[in-house]
């Protein structure tokens, strides 16, 4: 069976979660931040929901279950560790052509929690359709590694501007390039250092600016820190994930150089100051993405410190990424 992924708007509507565990935990938080209005039967609460109760955050209905409880709700999570009991919930649910989810049966459930990647307003939800959710869950920690924190804040800037972009890109080939233009541009970079008014600055420019003379790359400046590829923070991976242009100093051990995009180019970083700046320059003002990588921790440190100044007197939108410098220091090359 093919499960059909939807989602749902909860917000302000109530929904009924019976049993009070550890996993009626989980569903919860979920549900309350969604903005659902939880009640909540169980015999016993898990001590989390007991303080979620004191504040007002959720209300506990009492006694024997009473079927008369579904009226008006919008989804039962069935979260008992009693089966037959969550069989009959569901079915009841059912009965009245209410979604029920059932925690310990896929097969029973007509709605599955994926898992989910929170970066709102986006989210990325997974789901195995209940064949695997502890696969659905290791996805997701690969994804939250990806995935910045900073995209909910670019996709809220998108919002904002919604109107703005369809009345200045009326047709949609058009519109689509820009946006291809601007996801890959300064934007991101500028957000994810928590420059928002830079951000929206540049993300106006780029409203404003004809197609074919906006050609805004970046350049990040990435400390490799002490050599070893696991020392590379997740900032300084994603980076050379991204990165159309890798300029490497000399210096730098192969198996960092290795943590990059296979098909970025990748140049040896001149000795001489003046041409390094120009090929960092050159290459941003190409639209491309460059990283600039050293060991240690070299760009906040002089005399590298210096370079981002230089960069974005040059109007290079830059970044700079620390590098993490306790492990062993490693041979060049190794
Ligand atoms: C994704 C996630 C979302 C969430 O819950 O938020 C989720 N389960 C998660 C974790 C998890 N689940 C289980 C363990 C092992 C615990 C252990 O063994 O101790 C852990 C790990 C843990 O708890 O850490 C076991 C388990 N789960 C289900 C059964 C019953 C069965 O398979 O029939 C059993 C066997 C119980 C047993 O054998 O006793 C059933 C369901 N679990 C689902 C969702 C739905 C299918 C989603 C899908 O397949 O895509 C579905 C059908 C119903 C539903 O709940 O909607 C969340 C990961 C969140 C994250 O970290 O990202
Ligand atoms: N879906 C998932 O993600 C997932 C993950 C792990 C486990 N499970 C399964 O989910 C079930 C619940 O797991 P848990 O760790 O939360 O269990 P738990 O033992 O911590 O909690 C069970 C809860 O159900 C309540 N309860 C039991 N019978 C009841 C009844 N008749 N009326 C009212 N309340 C009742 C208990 O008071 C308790 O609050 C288990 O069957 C477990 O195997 C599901």
């Amino acid at each position: 069976m093919t499960l059909f992924p939807l989602l749902a708007d909860l917000s302000g509507r109530p929904v009924l979660v019976v049993g009070g565990g550890e996993v009626a935990v989980r569903k919860i938080e979920a549900l309350l931040r969604a903005g659902a209005r939880v009640r909540v039967h169980a015999r016993a609460l898990d001590p989390v929901l007991q303080g979620w109760l004191e504040q007002g955050r959720l209300t506990r209905l009492d006694g024997e279950f009473d079927p008369a409880w579904l009226d008006g709700v919008w989804l039962l999570v069935a979260a008992t560790d009693d089966h037959a009991f969550n069989a009959r919930l569901a079915e009841q649910a059912h009965a009245r052509g209410l979604w029920a989810n059932v925690v310990d049966d896929a097969q029973l459930s007509s709605v599955q929690i994926p898992a989910v990647v929170d970066r709102a307003p986006l989210q990325v939800a997974i789901s195995s359709g209940g064949a695997a959710p502890m696969l659905a869950r290791r996805i997701r920690e690969r994804l939250e590694i990806e995935l910045d924190h900073s995209l909910g804040d670019f996709a809220t800037l998108f919002a904002r501007h919604r109107d703005a972009i369809r009345k200045r890109f009326p047709a949609l080939p058009q519109r689509r390039r820009w946006f291809d233009r601007v996801i890959d541009g300064p934007v991101s970079v500028l957000l994810r250092n928590g420059r928002h008014e830079d951000a929206e600055r540049a993300f106006r420019d780029a409203l404003e600016s004809d197609r074919d003379d906006d050609n805004a790359g970046s350049v990040a400046l990435v400390g490799a820190g002490d050599g070893d590829p696991g020392s590379l923070t997740l900032k300084a991976l994603r980076v050379l994930n991204q990165a159309d242009v890798l300029v490497c100093d000399p210096a730098l051990p192969a198996a960092v150089i290795d943590m990059a995009r296979r098909d970025a180019t990748r140049l040896t970083a001149p000795q001489d100051r003046e041409a390094l700046v120009e090929l960092l320059v050159r290459h941003a003002g190409n639209a491309m993405r460059v990283a600039y990588i050293k060991a240690g921790d070299a760009f906040r440190m002089a005399p590298d410190s210096a370079l981002r100044a230089v960069l974005e007197r040059r109007n290079v939108v830059c970044e700079v990424i620390a590098g993490v410098c306790d492990g062993p220091a490693r041979a060049p090359g190794a």
